[in-house]
């Protein structure tokens, strides 16, 4: 695909492949596109003021890219979008129902669906009748990967779920993200934090200015030295330590290289 926002072109003939069951990570920089990918699989562009210019995107066989952002959701694709965004006036159980909405799914399905979403997050069940707002940060993020379950996704995009959360948060947020894969939803996972991410996925493309510049499995990419020098710098290093066992042979991760 190739996406634009009027004149700025924001992504280059990129390519990417979320196999069934899957973790796929997308890294890169400020401004590398990320969120511009993730919103043209949610066709959510156009709010944006951005629109796909060529290309096409593709769910279990059927074209996708034509689609109302709803009839996407519909479809079995759920987005979290960047800076968690729930509905802070609204409390929290009603922004878990406001994630059901788009979802085509029975009342005892939406019930299935608000069960998970509790056993996953338990302090959302908790603080059902709080006013979002009023969360931690951590918990706001809870809450938009909550919310975006609420709709049974088969797969979930996930845009910077770790930034700005302190470490430990971000472990958590982190193992969830594991959990929520382990339990059939395949993820497309948009990080910064590069450790993180690539723990967690399988395989990963690296976005540079709007292009594929690299892709592989992720073991191969966290030890690759370019990857390592050019694209690794962002890290956390109790990502590390949440490393899941007999991934334990991966290298840790530098922080800034010199000269980046
Ligand atoms: N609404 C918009 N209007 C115009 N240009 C935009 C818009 N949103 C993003 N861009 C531009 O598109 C390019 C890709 O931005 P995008 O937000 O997708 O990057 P990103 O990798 O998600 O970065 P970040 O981590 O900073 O969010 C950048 O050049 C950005 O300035």
């Amino acid at each position: 695909m190739s996406v634009g926002y009027g004149p700025v072109r924001a992504l280059r003939r990129v390519s990417l492949d979320v196999p069934d069951g899957t973790v796929v990570a997308v890294l890169g920089g400020n401004g590398a596109g990320k969120s511009t990918l993730l919103r043209a699989v949610s066709r959510t562009l156009s709010f944006q003021g951005g629109a796909l210019t060529s290309g096409d995107i593709h769910f279990e066989g059927t074209r996708v890219d034509g689609l109302a952002p709803d009839r996407v959701v519909a479809a079995g694709i759920s987005q979290v979008p960047e800076g968690r965004r729930v509905f802070a006036r609204m409390t929290v159980a009603d922004n878990l129902r406001a994630g059901a909405l788009g979802s085509t799914g029975t009342r005892a399905a939406k019930a299935d669906a608000l069960r998970r979403v509790h056993e996953l997050f338990p302090v959302l069940a908790e603080r059902g009748t709080q006013r979002a707002g009023l969360l931690s940060g951590g918990e706001q993020q809870m809450l938009a990967v909550g919310r975006a379950l609420m709709a049974s996704p088969r797969l979930l995009l996930l845009d910077e779920p770790s930034l700005g959360l302190a470490p430990l948060m971000a472990a958590r947020i982190a193992d969830t993200i594991r959990e929520i894969n382990a339990q059939g939803t395949s993820v497309l996972l948009v990080e910064q934090n590069a450790a993180l991410a690539l723990r967690l996925a399988s395989r990963a493309y690296v976005l540079d200015v709007g292009e594929v510049a690299l892709s592989g499995p992720a073991d191969e990419l966290a030890a690759s030295d370019e990857v390592r020098r050019r694209y690794l710098g962002v890290v956390d290093e109790d990502a590390a330590a949440d490393a899941p066992r007999g991934l334990g042979a991966l290298p840790t991760l530098p922080r800034w290289e010199a000269g980046r």
